[in-house]
């Protein structure tokens, strides 16, 4: 096997409760569901029996990806890790979607717009009023970012460009530095840093969906390229189970 310097677990949230009413989320900050905070541990779990133990860990600012990798840390004793946040691990800002039933737009705008809205690599939907109750343009957390960066709507090549600069100045040294790193985030950022990670096209990314709760190993060599494409979820069934109801969404 290819020298593998650097390890990188990528962790998304466990069930939240808008996953589990199936609503639109983004940057909407909502909690995890019971079934969720179990995925969390069982993510921790996880985590202990691979013999992967995290050095560091990074999360967005919200608190279903803080509250999963706390619950997940918690169980591997691991509560202590040095922790950094950021904006940029934030999941995708939906746009006018958020607070919105996926099985209702589905029907309301038929399948191709649904499914460009929702996994096209660069149409957005379109943007959140700041008034809306949904917005968080005037949440205090972001308050430090210009409002000129400050979204009201993102497509995941917006995602990509926000967070790769977090990847690059944050991430990166600190696996540079040895550390296995974990990172606590969301479906679509994580989509993000597996499309940078893997060099997954802008049309293939449509077809790839990650599962809340299961960590996803990275083994990386000395330029940071996975060893394994894909890398190695630590509950490969689970994960499949989990994919396909992710991808599913909104037609149940
Ligand atoms: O609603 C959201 O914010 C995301 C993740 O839950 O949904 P989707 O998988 O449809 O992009």
């Amino acid at each position: 096997m290819a020298d593998a310097p650097y390890k990188l677990v990528l962790l998304r949230h466990g069930e939240s409760e808008w996953n589990a009413k199936n609503l639109f989320t983004g940057w909407v900050d909502v909690d995890l569901t019971e079934k969720g905070e179990k995925e969390a541990a069982r993510g921790g779990q996880l985590l202990l029996d691979a013999g992967v133990l995290p050095d560091v860990l990074h999360t967005s600012l919200q608190r279903r990806a803080i509250r999963t990798a706390q619950l997940a840390l918690d169980v591997a004793d691991l509560n202590w890790l040095p922790v950094r946040r950021s904006w940029r691990l934030n999941e995708r800002h939906y746009g006018a979607l958020q607070g919105k039933d996926k099985k209702q737009t589905l029907e309301e705008f038929g399948e191709e717009q649904f499914m460009l809205w929702r996994r096209s690599y660069d149409t957005p939907p379109p943007p959140l009023a700041d008034d809306d109750e949904y917005s968080q343009f005037a949440d205090r957390r972001y308050a430090s970012l210009p409002v000129e960066i400050r979204p009201r709507t993102e497509c995941l090549k917006d995602v990509v460009e926000r967070m790769l600069p977090y990847w690059y100045d944050a991430i990166v040294p600190d696996l540079f530095g040895g550390d296995t790193v974990l990172v606590a985030a969301h479906g679509n950022s994580l989509r993000a840093l597996v499309k940078h990670l893997d060099g997954v096209s802008d049309a293939d990314i449509a077809g790839l969906n990650i599962p809340t709760g299961i960590p996803l190993l990275y083994e990386l060599d000395a330029d940071l390229r996975p060893v394994t494409p894909g890398g190695r979820y630590l509950d490969p069934e689970a994960a499949a189970a989990a994919i396909e109801a992710v991808k599913n969404q909104g037609r149940k």
